[in-house]
């Protein structure tokens, strides 16, 4: 639990339910009367949506690519994640340097670099639920979104990523949850862990 407000972040390849978990995650904490703020990587910033474009019209250089989710989580940790902590909110993200370890992982970069890098300016969360789903059924999942899967979402790249996202388990604030059920089960799992953390950090006095 960071000193004020509690962190918490979403991860997993494309099409585990991120955006679903993420929304219906935020609902449960304001029904508890706290404050919330949910929010995605990358951002709707100027880096953000610069990264977004370049995912339909062709991948950068991985450097550049990676120099730009830098740029978007160092303005988003300034302007959006530090302060919602410090006033003692809720922040749940879609992503975060997470996915820059696994997508960018698999483009040739170190992971455990790469999370060097983004921990420099880049605080950890409390909580992170690493959702987890075998390729093929997520990228049906994203084929039955209508989109059309871009260059971030190759399948054999999304395959790596996997397995880069499960190689965080086993660090305390990590909980690996399967997502090939219903989105209510999956959310039930979240929300039984959340729940365990808040009373853990309440009996501290966090
Ligand atoms: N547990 C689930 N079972 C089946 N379909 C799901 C589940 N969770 C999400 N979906 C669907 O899969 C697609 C991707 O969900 P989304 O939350 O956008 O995933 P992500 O943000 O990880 O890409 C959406 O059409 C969504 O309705
Ligand atoms: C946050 C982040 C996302 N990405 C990739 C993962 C996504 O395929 C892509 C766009 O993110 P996003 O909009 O979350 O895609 P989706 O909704 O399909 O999950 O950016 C990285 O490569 N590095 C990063 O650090």
């Amino acid at each position: 639990m960071n000193q004020q407000g509690l962190f918490i972040v979403l991860e997993g390849i494309d099409g585990t339910g991120k955006s679903t978990q993420t929304q219906s995650l935020g609902e449960w904490f304001r029904q508890q009367g706290r404050e919330v703020i949910c929010s995605r990587e990358p951002t709707d910033g100027p880096w953000g949506r610069e990264i977004r474009a370049t995912a339909a019209t062709g991948r950068l250089a991985p450097e550049e690519e990676l120099d730009l989710f830098l740029k978007d989580r160092r303005q988003h940790v300034e302007e959006l994640i530090s302060p919602a902590l410090a006033a003692g909110k809720v922040v749940i993200l879609d992503r975060y340097y997470f996915s820059t370890m696994a997508y960018q992982g698999c483009r040739g970069f170190d992971p455990t670099e790469i999370r060097r890098q983004n921990e420099a300016f880049a605080p950890s969360p409390d909580l992170l639920f690493v959702l987890d789903l075998d390729v093929d059924s997520a990228l049906a999942r994203i084929g039955g979104r209508g989109d059309v899967a871009n260059e971030f979402e190759k399948r054999d790249s999304l395959a790596r990523c996997r397995e880069i996202f499960l190689s965080l388990e086993g660090e305390p604030f990590v909980h690996i949850i399967p997502s090939d059920t219903d989105p209510d089960t999956v959310q039930s799992r979240i929300r039984e862990i959340a729940a365990t953390r808040l009373t853990a950090a309440a009996k501290s006095g966090e």
